[in-house]
């Protein structure tokens, strides 16, 4: 039995989503927090943000997406990794090493470019988004992009439909949009969204998935060039 997908590089490059569409909003959240290495602008393969250009047209008309992240320099990552694990630790003075690390790995995915393993965000086929108005204002969606808590979970408002029933009619057309173009849903986080990563490729039973990491020179906050790794591992 395959354990792990095989990644057929297809070698897509990424396209830069600012200015791209009138109702696609880029607001590269990571960079306005400041964090080290983090991209100005937001970026997708190709596939990727064609699927996203689809999902727009199953969007009512007075809604836009705010795309806050895309493709994820491993750098950024390990920060990220390193702030979340921080934050449950100082939340949880009573967790031991273990329930940190397990904690910290539903709302952020371990650094890592190991074909095996390699985090979804790097491979430029994973997004982390929200609906808008047409002005670019987001909607409610029942919990704070990256909020740590078991409101952040796709399903939540389903088990508790009477606590925000703008929040569960918002998930849900965000889901069901982004679905059926091909994207896979993290259940932890209504945000995040895969698509031709290993991630993604798991989720569908296909034993194949079309991109694996990419690495990138970054400088003040711009993507000055990137390569594929191997094509087939
Ligand atoms: C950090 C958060 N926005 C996110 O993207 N989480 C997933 C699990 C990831 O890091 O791939
Ligand atoms: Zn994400």
């Amino acid at each position: 039995m395959q354990l792990h997908p095989i990644i057929r590089e297809n070698q897509e490059p990424l396209l830069n989503l600012t200015d791209s569409h009138s109702r696609i909003y880029s607001r590269s959240i990571y960079f306005e927090q400041q964090i080290p290495n983090s991209l100005q602008s937001i970026y997708l393969r190709q596939n990727a943000y064609e699927r996203l250009v689809e999902a727009l047209t199953l969007l009512p008309v007075e809604y836009s997406f705010i795309v806050y992240d895309g493709y994820r320099p491993i750098q950024v990552q390990q920060h990220l990794f390193q702030l979340f694990s921080e934050e449950i630790k100082g939340n949880h003075p009573d967790f031991s090493e273990e329930e940190i690390l397990e904690e910290t790995l539903k709302y952020v995915a371990f650094p890592s470019v190991d074909p095996t393993k390699t985090s979804p965000h790097l491979t430029g086929g994973a997004i982390d988004l929200t609906l808008g108005d047409l002005e670019g204002n987001p909607l409610d969606l029942g919990s704070v992009f990256d909020e740590m808590s078991v409101k952040s979970a796709t399903r939540y408002y389903e088990h508790h439909p009477f606590e925000n029933e703008e929040a569960l009619k918002n998930r849900r057309l965000l889901y069901n949009c982004m679905t059926t173009v091909g994207f896979t849903n993290y259940s932890e986080e209504w945000w995040h969204f895969d698509y031709g990563n290993a991630t993604w490729a798991r989720r569908v039973n296909s034993g194949e998935a079309k991109y694996g990491a990419v690495e990138s020179k970054i400088k003040a906050h711009q993507l000055k060039e990137y390569r594929y790794y191997e094509s087939v591992y």
